[in-house]
């Protein structure tokens, strides 16, 4: 059996509480989109893809309980209102605002039809919703495996097996199951070609330690935790084959944005020859962005730097910037970008995936 961040039945919506990680494993009913909002922006649910479906699901559970109308008109209001304020529960993964842009567009397009009901809305609406967590896995899959086979043919095309480094988590905690860069890790262990991977600790939370070791555990794929500081010496050290990272926002350069400390492994792996990989749904690439520079970056409360565990561990009056994300220039990006439509060069990017 897998993880899985969200427990889905029509009406019913669970979310994993991910900052209760590996201590306890407990599911927490998600019953409306404020409670969703609530979740994400703690990061009790958390990941580019795990938020957008967890904030869709939250409309779905809400629109099967009967909220927004009565009326059309009320209820695409209630719709477009509930989808941006999700929107603003974290700005950097662009998930939750391209699907709040396409639900936004299915409410109004389904309105406008002639006889239209509310109740042939609403369901319409919840049935886009669970598709997303449907479709996430499918690409997921499709990433891991063409990702895999990409890898090996560059670093390995006489057979053998690789190890790997990644950066924070993009496992099943982080998608709807399978994972983005973990998912190619899966796709490598499941072809018995991994011999190991080299996971990183990563803030805010510690989602490498707490998350990404959890899951590597618990699927006994071979790996070890080290610290974000620790990437270069195990390039130099630990015969790395590739990186693979996941990402939060791949824009129409190939500039990505993903957890902090990916751009410094970045910088690295190419002082070291080694392919560095992002792994991302495309719903993940927003070109609507021309270059890195354009994507907000979340800072994080400075209590996640200052203390541990809720005891303070920096000294008092210390200032602390606590980004929680970083851009990778394109050209650091020298593996690819793969996704669940193919592995590209971060110049092919665009035309790949507009055409
Ligand atoms: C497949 S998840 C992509 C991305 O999400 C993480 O961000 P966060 O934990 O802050 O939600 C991280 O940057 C992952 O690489």
């Amino acid at each position: 059996m897998t993880l899985e961040s969200v427990r889905y039945s029509r009406g019913s919506l669970l979310v994993l509480d991910q900052l209760l990680l590996p201590q306890e494993c407990r599911y927490e009913a998600v019953t409306s989109v404020r409670q969703a909002w609530e979740a994400i922006r703690a990061m009790k649910v958390r990941g580019a893809p795990a938020i957008a479906i967890v904030g869709c699901l939250s409309l779905a559970v809400e629109l099967q309980a009967g909220a927004g109308g009565p009326g059309l008109e009320a209820l695409v209001t209630f719709v477009q209102d509930s989808l941006n304020d999700l929107v603003t529960a974290r700005p950097t993964a662009v998930n939750m605002a391209q699907a709040a842009r396409e639900m936004s567009e299915v409410a109004t397009r389904e309105a406008g039809r002639e006889g239209a009901t509310e109740d042939a809305v609403r369901e319409r609406l919840i049935c886009w919703a669970e598709h997303m967590l449907e479709k996430d896995i499918k690409d997921n899959q499709s990433i891991g495996d063409l990702g895999a086979q990409h890898l090996l043919e560059r670093v390995a095309p006489g057979g053998g097996q690789v190890t790997v480094l990644t950066h924070c988590n993009t496992g099943s905690l982080a998608t709807a199951g399978y994972g983005t860069a973990l998912g190619v890790i899966r796709s490598l262990h499941a072809l018995g070609r991994l011999k190991h991977v080299f996971c990183t600790e990563t803030r805010p939370n510690n989602q490498g330690a707490r998350l990404t070791a959890y899951e590597l555990v618990y699927e006994n794929i071979p790996a070890t935790l080290i610290t974000d500081s620790m990437g270069a010496t195990a390039m130099a050290h630990k015969d790395v084959k590739a990186v693979i990272v996941g990402a939060d926002r791949v824009v129409a350069n190939g500039d990505t944005a993903n957890k902090v400390g990916t751009y410094q492994l970045a910088i690295t792996a190419k002082y070291h020859g080694i392919p560095f990989y992002v792994a991302a749904p495309v719903s993940s690439c927003d070109l609507s962005l021309k270059t890195g520079q354009e994507i907000v970056i979340e800072e994080r409360p400075s209590q996640e730097l200052t203390s541990l565990g809720g005891t303070r561990i920096a000294a008092p009056g210390i200032g602390v910037w606590n980004p929680s994300f970083d851009v990778t220039p394109h050209e650091l990006i020298t593996g690819g970008i793969i996704t669940e439509r193919g592995v590209f060069s971060p110049k092919e990017l665009q035309i790949a995936l507009t055409s």
